[in-house]
């Protein structure tokens, strides 16, 4: 199979995404894929992140994670993209990065990249579906394929059964409600192996 380049863009501010990211990253690794985890640039005040030990402990301990350009979209032939929910929705921090990638778009560049996305809340029906979906939408504009896992390997259950990216629920404590490390790693292969069939049928 072709080599798949693989980048993992993540936001994280307490750390759950970065998670799902890591176990994404082993798995990726795993398939055989080039792999690189990147995190979207910090948008809020540092009063903000100061004022949440969690957050402030997580931004220290990824300072050293790269931020994700522009380049690294053209760069990969697979993307899985992992984000806390917003009321629903997308963080503006990755927003803004989606939303430098206008020139990328123009030229074709993100035209039949293998795409997929992750996302937890903080309840279980907090908003994770739509956040994916919303996600999605950005996906869809570009050409890219989806490769949500629907339901084709069985851990998607004990993860609470989301076919359309892997999500979960982030408990008071900081810790994670359901059991999705294998979904996470199922969802990071098929990426990659959506990808492989995409890059040798288009003869690359
Ligand atoms: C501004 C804001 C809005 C949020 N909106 C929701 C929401 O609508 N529903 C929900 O269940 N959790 C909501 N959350 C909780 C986050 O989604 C949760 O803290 C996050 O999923 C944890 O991921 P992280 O550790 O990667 O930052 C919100 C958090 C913030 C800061």
């Amino acid at each position: 199979m072709a080599n798949v380049k693989l980048a993992i863009i993540y936001y994280s501010s307490t750390g759950t995404n970065y998670q799902l990211s890591k176990w994404a990253e082993e798995a990726g690794k795993e398939a055989g894929a080039e792999v690189k985890l990147l995190k979207v640039q910090e948008l809020a005040p540092q009063a903000a992140i100061d004022s949440n030990p969690g957050w402030k402990a997580h931004a220290e301990a990824t300072k050293d994670v790269p931020v994700a350009t522009p380049a690294d979209l053209d760069w990969a032939d697979a993307i899985i993209f992992s984000v806390p929910t917003r009321f629903g929705n997308v963080p503006s921090q990755m927003k803004q990065f989606l939303d430098t990638t206008g020139g990328l778009w123009a030229q074709g560049k993100l035209a039949n990249k293998v795409v997929s996305a992750m996302a937890s809340a903080g309840n279980p029906h907090g908003g994770q579906e739509a956040t994916i979906l919303a996600l999605h939408t950005t996906f869809y504009h570009w050409g890219a394929i989806i490769a949500a896992p629907g339901f084709t390997d069985q851990s998607a259950y004990p993860a609470g059964g989301n076919p359309y990216g892997t999500s979960v629920t982030q408990k008071q404590d900081g810790t994670m409600a359901e059991d999705v490390q294998a979904a996470v790693k199922h969802q990071a292969k098929r990426t990659v192996t959506v990808a492989g069939w995409v890059k040798t049928g288009l003869g690359k």
